[in-house]
């Protein structure tokens, strides 16, 4: 059978963490270093490295069945694609901002300002949602330096801690949206077998990486207050220790939640608390 094509990032702020996942599903390959495509020796598939602006395209266009590219790159090549998966990295927000003295207080006050960003479809979208008529200037990169330069009096760019906003005098102004790495598949393609299994693969990455594995020892009279703070699937399991009257417990918990549960535990008397990563959840 066919192997199906995957395109991911070739180098930049993608590239390393769509390399992990795809490793991290038990998928062997070499990185692209010597070749722009590469095969995996495990499953039918063929990794393609290429720049995250393609991506949206080559995969609506069946070049490639699947990619994994931010939602901002899809937003602003406005291509019909599946979207299969979030993937909870490059998360980041495409904001309009303004130089720190600017006398721009409200949205409308951009009326016949000028914006410039690498993003033209997305802040066009924007503004005719909201009735602002701007002169849109596109470049294709280090849009934070063009209102220095004179060359515009607001920008829309990836805003992410804000180090690069702030680094070259300028302040958020306006949120416009929110983007993180997503799988995307070709139309139609999303209940091919193959397709079925990554995202099973992938999502047992996910699943696992949310939640830490942790064994903790009891004394039988904590055991039902412990058992009350860790409402499970099916979990927990509780195995009699060798000392009598002690149980250790085995469970799951949610990362996002992760010290505050610990100190819940320990009020309640859990003791010689163990975590341990997860690699995999398969249900
Ligand atoms: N500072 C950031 N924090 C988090 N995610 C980001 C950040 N900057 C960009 N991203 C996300 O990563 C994607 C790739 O960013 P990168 O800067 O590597 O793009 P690029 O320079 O256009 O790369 P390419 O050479 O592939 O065209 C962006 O489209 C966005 O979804
Ligand atoms: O809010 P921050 O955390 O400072 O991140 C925002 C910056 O990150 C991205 O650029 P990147 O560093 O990827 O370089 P590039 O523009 O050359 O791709 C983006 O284009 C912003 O300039
Ligand atoms: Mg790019």
């Amino acid at each position: 059978m066919k192997p199906l094509k995957i395109a991911i990032q070739k180098s930049g702020r993608l590239n390393e963490k769509s390399v992990e996942l795809l490793k991290n599903c038990g998928l062997s390959f070499e990185n692209y270093k010597s070749s722009l495509i590469s095969p995996v020796s495990n499953f039918p598939l063929e990794i393609l490295f290429l720049r995250d602006d393609d991506i949206p395209e080559y995969v609506q266009d069946g070049i490639a069945d699947l990619g994994i590219v931010g939602e901002n790159v899809i937003m602003e090549t406005e291509v019909d694609v599946s979207y299969l998966q979030r993937l909870g990295f490059g998360k980041c927000t495409l904001k309009i901002a303004l130089p720190n003295g600017s006398e721009i207080e409200e949205l409308k006050q951009l009326e016949g300002k000028s914006i410039a960003t690498s993003y033209p479809v997305i802040l066009d979208k924007f503004l005719r949602e909201n009735k602002i008529s701007a002169d849109i200037r596109t470049i294709s990169g280090s849009v934070e330096i063009s209102p220095g330069l004179g060359l515009s009096d607001a920008i829309f760019d990836i805003v992410s801690t804000g180090g690069t906003l702030k680094s070259n005098g300028l302040k958020p102004f306006a949120d416009v949206i929110s983007s993180e790495a997503v799988l995307i598949g070709r139309k139609g393609e999303e209940n091919h077998e193959h397709v079925q299994d990554l995202i099973q693969r992938i999502q047992s990455v996910l699943r696992a990486k949310e939640t830490k594995y942790v064994v903790l020892n009891v004394s039988q009279e904590c055991l039902p207050e412990i058992l009350k703070l860790l409402p499970g699937v099916k979990s927990p399991s509780v195995l009699p220790l060798a000392e009598s009257g002690w149980v250790a417990v085995h469970t799951v918990i949610p990362e996002r939640d992760f010290w505050n549960k610990i100190s819940q535990l320990k009020a309640a008397g859990a003791q010689g608390i163990v975590v341990m990563p997860i690699e995999k959840i398969i249900l």
